[in-house]
């Protein structure tokens, strides 16, 4: 420091900046030409400095330019200077893959691939949970929580879910004016997963249908998804992390603590209660004293429960809505499967739904065109390197398969911008199509634990909206889904439809 004594103010100051652009010069230099992955393919300005991705991630448009990049550079860009996207249906296995005797994920050592920490836990002081946990805490946590999304639970939940079903039909005729006024169906089925998952998590729901309002609860997860992207791009930069913090509002904090102590008021209520009930948190009640699990460890793992559970599930029902509404062929064959199907809506259960395939095609293709988790989630290559989808990468590098980018490429998929649920039942126009490309619960040992429950929540909804209405869709929300943006979570928006009555002879 000694030979800064005796220069301006002025001068330290311009010294200090141009240390910084020398350093930033040097790192994209550095990145360039002499990074371990530097021989992969991507855009200059990708390859040389993190910003960019975290531009792209900040607007909300990351999953729309990471196919473009792949149209143009190949099934592996290097999107950030230590990250690669593979477009490549051999990638989920190595990336995301159980470790076998052979090595198993691609890893050559061996050993699954971690979560990047700088992504689903960009601030540090927060407690772990099932998603972002490390490996063994994982572990843990997985195979207590697996008992509440068992065959036989999940049996024994039908009568809760099929509670707030009932109530949402109530709803929307009461709210659709026998199909003569528009509502937010998007916005229904919201308040319904949030209100089932709210029953299963803590043993009351957020009473969003009986209010025919959001929670503040739920309506704070929205904003935080928001708020996360850009927490994930500081998590490279700690000292903007740390900025960010400090002057984050102060009722931003109190915010954060309200929705922290709700979900500690409900999660005591739920342990005052009976142990024995079989939803998604007994499990870990149970073995919260031997665990030691401490409250807010409990907290975070059915907080985590809430958001994944329910704001899926619900996008993927706007999602399939929307596309049956504009795609009359494919509305008009699924609504004469179900109501062929059933004499009574009382017959709508979980295995008279789980049989329909129609049903079962028009999802699936939903949930590729549209899927709920449409970004990359990031993994780590371990110690020794990893061969994915026959490309070596050394370790400590970032790897991730982005959904919705793998689903709309035509080299998986044809036509993969149109709705076709056809080329989920064996039709020979789709053959070529590469369906391992298709994880949207992704796999391996960090796999969806509700996928089960999601398929049930959403086949069962779905029949009984069809079962129940005849739906339109408001000329308003024709571009519903082409002018969305994805924060973690696509920012859905309200989509407007009439819901007419079916009248049948009684
Ligand atoms: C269409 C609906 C759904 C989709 C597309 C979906 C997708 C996913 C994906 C891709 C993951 C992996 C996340 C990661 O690697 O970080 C995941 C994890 C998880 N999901 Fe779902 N999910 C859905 C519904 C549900 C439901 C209804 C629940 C019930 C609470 C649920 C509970 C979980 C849990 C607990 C995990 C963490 C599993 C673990 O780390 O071991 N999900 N989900």
């Amino acid at each position: 420091m000694a030979f800064l004594i005796g220069l301006s103010l002025g001068q330290v100051t311009l010294a200090a900046f141009a240390s910084v652009i020398f350093y930033t010069i040097s790192y994209a230099l550095y990145n360039l030409y002499l990074h371990p992955l530097r021989r992969y393919p991507g855009p200059l300005l990708m390859r040389a400095t993190r910003a960019t991705a975290c531009w792209h991630q900040m607007r909300g448009t990351l999953p729309f330019d990471v196919l473009d990049l792949h149209k143009k550079y190949g099934p592996v860009v290097r999107i950030a200077p230590n990250e690669l996207a593979f477009c490549d249906p051999q990638a989920w296995k190595d990336i995301m893959g159980h470790k076998t005797a052979t090595g198993g994920s691609g890893s050559l050592s061996g050993s699954e691939m971690e979560k990047w920490q700088k992504f689903y836990r960009p601030i540090q002081e927060i407690p772990t949970d099932i998603v972002n946990a490390p490996r063994e805490e994982h572990a843990l946590l997985r195979r207590t929580m697996a008992h509440g999304f068992s065959d036989r639970n999940m049996r024994e939940q039908q009568p809760i879910i099929k509670q707030y079903i009932d109530l949402l039909m109530q709803r929307l005729r009461e709210h659709g004016d026998e199909g003569k006024k528009a509502v937010d169906i998007a916005a229904w089925y919201n308040f319904t997963t949030f209100d089932v998952i709210g029953d299963l998590a803590f043993g009351e729901s957020f009473g969003c249908l009986e209010k025919s309002q959001y929670h503040p609860w739920v309506k704070a997860i929205f904003q935080v998804a928001r708020v996360g992207t850009v927490f994930q791009s500081c998590a490279h930069y700690p000292i903007l992390i740390k900025l960010l913090l400090a002057i984050a509002p102060k009722s931003a904090m109190e915010e954060r603590q309200k929705h922290i102590d709700m979900t500690k008021d409900k999660l005591r209520r739920r342990m005052e209660s009976d142990k024995d009930r079989p939803d998604l948190i007994e499990g870990l009640l149970k073995r919260a004293d031997e665990w030691g699990l401490t409250l807010d460890k409990l907290q975070t793992n059915s907080a985590i429960l809430i958001i994944g559970g329910s704001e899926t599930t619900a996008t993927l029902l706007s999602g399939v809505t929307f596309l049956l509404l504009t795609n009359q062929p494919a509305l008009e064959k699924l609504t004469a499967e179900i109501r062929g199907a059933f004499k009574t809506e009382d017959e709508i259960t979980f295995s008279s739904v789980s049989v329909l395939p129609y049903l079962l095609a028009c999802l699936e293709e939903a949930l590729r065109m549209y899927p709920p988790v449409p970004t990359g989630l990031p993994r780590v290559v371990p110690k020794g390197g990893a061969s994915i989808a026959g490309h070596y990468v050394p370790e400590n590098n970032i790897v991730a398969v982005h959904q919705w980018a793998m689903y709309h490429n035509d080299k998986h998929f044809k036509e993969p911008f149109e709705y076709h649920p056809e080329r989920w039942l064996g039709d020979l126009e789709f053959t070529e199509d590469d369906k391992d490309a298709f994880q949207p619960f992704h796999l391996g040992p960090r796999n969806c634990l509700g996928k089960n429950l999601a398929y049930v929540e959403m086949r069962l909804i779905l029949a009984r909206v069809l079962w129940n209405f005849d739906v339109k869709i408001a000329e308003e929300s024709r571009d519903w889904m082409t002018k969305q943006r994805i924060y973690n979570l696509w920012e859905k928006g309200p989509l407007m439809t009439y819901l007419t009555p079916v009248k049948r002879e009684r």
